[in-house]
């Protein structure tokens, strides 16, 4: 029979609704007697990690739960749920895809509606998410994120609604499955990515997003002694105001690494536009590009990459390119 580690972190899906309608912490995880459905059918483990509203997640507790991870496949678990707040959930998803090299199916969930409100989503997308590190064809696959019937990868999806049962998509290239009533259907494959190891973190990593009229103010508020990188979602296909230019200078001049993405919610960011503070020029400055990845994915993989001792060459190589 197989056996599946639940880990539960925090977040909505594990909170309830008081009677003014607000939401909040429980002491007793309600998802920690959901075993019923799966009696028989597999081993369901449950540990309850943190309990936390997932904007108290931090880089340290994503790397203390991708080392329980780690244990838990050399343990012979067969596949693991992990239960968070929806909030920055694909960031942990994320870093978590990036830092581990298990086989085993590792699966992400949350939920928009607490344990007792109208509608709970909570219960269904945890059977959900159990169902899908049960399935063999989940294995090999990265970290996913099951929510609302469908599978993502965790390396492309994002939170897009701030209520809506159906807040998580997949921008440009869509789901990578589908959750029907009594199976997990996969229909596309991911390219496979460099696992970094890592045992400590590189911290002091931002994100800055662009708008039009943006100077160098922030950049200059960023050089810093402890900064070590930056992220920039920039304009459209890659571009940025041109005020913005002496302040991304003098962080470069410092050899702080800048890594570029679109703040827009599709497509890459590429070097296409020739004209002041476009992406050619951006890029002749040493910015490096980073396709398909939005903003706060990018930060991760940025900290990722310096954690790892990753630096110059190198270090662009690895951020360059998530899309293959
Ligand atoms: N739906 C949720 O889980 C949102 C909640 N604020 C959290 O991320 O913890």
């Amino acid at each position: 029979m197989k056996k599946i580690l639940v880990l539960h972190t925090g977040g909505t899906i594990a909170m309830s609704a008081d009677q003014t309608g607000n939401i909040l912490p429980n002491e007793h995880n309600p998802l920690l007697d959901a075993t019923g459905e799966f009696s028989g059918k597999l081993q369901l483990i449950t540990e309850e990690i943190f309990n936390l509203p997932s904007p108290h997640m931090i880089p340290e507790r994503m790397l203390e739960l991708g080392n329980r991870i780690l244990k838990a496949e050399k343990e012979g678990i067969d596949g693991v749920v992990v239960t968070h707040g929806t909030d920055t959930l694909e960031e942990t998803a994320y870093f978590l895809d990036l830092t581990l090299p298990t086989h085993i199916p590792i699966v992400v969930t949350g939920a928009m509606r607490s344990s007792n409100e109208i509608g709970s989503d909570g219960l269904y997308n945890f059977r959900n998410a159990v169902w899908t590190a049960y399935a063999d064809a989940a294995r090999d696959k990265g970290v996913l994120v099951a929510m609302n019937d469908e599978v993502h990868t965790a390396r492309f999806v994002t939170k897009t609604h701030t209520t809506n049962v159906s807040t998580f998509r997949t921008p440009t290239f869509g789901p990578i499955g589908l959750i029907s009533k009594q199976h997990v259907h996969f229909y596309q494959e991911l390219i496979n990515q460099e696992i970094c190891h890592i045992d400590h973190l590189a911290n002091h990593v931002y994100l800055l997003k662009a708008y039009a009229g943006m100077s160098s103010e922030l950049f200059d508020a960023l050089d810093l002694p402890t900064t070590n990188g930056l992220v920039i979602e920039a304009l459209g296909a890659g571009n940025l105001p041109p005020q913005t230019l002496p302040g991304i200078q003098r962080l470069l001049d410092r050899n702080i690494p800048i890594v570029l993405v679109s703040r827009c919610f599709n497509g890459v960011a590429e070097d296409v536009y020739d004209y002041e503070g476009g992406g050619v020029e951006l890029k002749k400055m040493g910015i490096i590009f980073c396709r398909g990845l939005n903003g706060q994915k990018a930060r991760i993989k940025l900290l990722v990459a310096l954690s790892a001792g990753k630096k110059g060459a190198e270090l662009k190589a690895y951020v360059n390119n998530a899309v293959s």
